[in-house]
């Protein structure tokens, strides 16, 4: 039975316009699979990964997620079925005085009794589990700061070691690599990547650089306008059809940051806004 089976789906967004941010969207994704969502700004990816959270109730279309309309099911069952997806956004609503490794073990909160939650705030029940989950993203070193005092990558990697404890079998992670430098976003893609094979959980991630997409994903989707340009096997993806996809935009790459001088240049121009 695939994790996600979406026919002709269409999301609208609460507000004035309610123009849709989703049109006919269909895609079928087994379990296990690992794929990556690409498309320009605005295209509508975050949409399908809050939508494939249940987060969005779609307006129209078929969805299912193992099988299940999770939109026909009352409000106690879809819990526990979004207790089996982990929606990683691209900056996660940690709370700020908290401390890392209390905000990581916060992904057990689920399977917790709410005597153990509550115990766990003052004494965190299974710091060895956070501290091992941190590591896999280098930031072992910071198990007991304050989750303030943590830089904007530091956060974004706080939020996926939260992601290594959640016992989630459906992966949706939004842009994890924007706050990451090339080195530390080769070591995310990857240990994502093998943290979804070794429980043979679906990954889905959406991601600006194109080249770490077709790297580590055997499956690309585009999205563009909200609606599916491709989807296809990594090897079928042309980049004519990536100009394509792009035009008028500029691509996401993992380029090395800009030279020390042209750095000190853009850092002028913005000190003089
Ligand atoms: N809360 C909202 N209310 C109304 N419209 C929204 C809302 N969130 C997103 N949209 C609109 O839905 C469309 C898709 O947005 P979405 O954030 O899904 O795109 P995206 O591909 O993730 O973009 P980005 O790469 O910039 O993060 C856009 O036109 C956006 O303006």
């Amino acid at each position: 039975m695939p994790t996600y089976h979406l026919q002709n789906l269409t999301v609208r967004h609460l507000g004035a316009s309610r123009a849709a941010a989703l049109h006919a969207i269909s895609l079928t994704i087994q379990q296990g699979e690992q794929l990556a969502i690409i498309g320009p700004s605005g295209a509508g990816k975050t949409t399908l990964l809050a939508t494939l959270a249940c987060a969005h109730q779609p307006a129209e279309g078929s969805f299912q997620i193992f099988g299940t309309d999770p939109w026909a099911l009352g409000h106690a069952d879809r819990h526990r079925l979004r207790a089996q997806l982990f929606l990683a956004p691209q900056t996660p609503p940690l709370p700020p005085r908290q401390r890392v490794v209390t905000a990581v073990l916060a992904a057990r909160l689920p399977q917790w009794s709410l005597w153990r939650a509550l115990v766990s705030l003052v004494k965190p029940a299974d710091p060895e589990a956070a501290w091992q989950a941190l590591s896999r993203f280098n930031l072992g070193d910071k198990l007991y700061s304050r989750v303030d005092r943590l830089s904007g990558g530091e956060r974004q990697r706080c939020g996926l070691a939260r992601l290594l404890l959640s016992p989630a079998k459906a992966l949706l992670v939004d842009e994890p690599l924007s706050a990451l430098d090339p080195a530390l976003s080769e070591l995310t893609l990857s240990t994502l990547r093998d943290e979804a094979k070794a429980r043979n959980a679906t990954l889905i991630c959406s991601l600006h650089q194109v080249d770490l997409a077709l790297s580590h994903f055997p499956r690309i989707v585009a999205l563009r306008d909200g609606r599916i340009e491709f989807d296809l096997p990594r090897g079928q993806v042309t980049p004519d059809m990536i100009a394509a996809l792009y035009q008028g935009e500029q691509p996401g790459a993992s380029a090395p940051p800009p030279e020390h001088d042209a750095m000190a240049v853009k850092l002028g121009v913005g000190a003089c806004l």
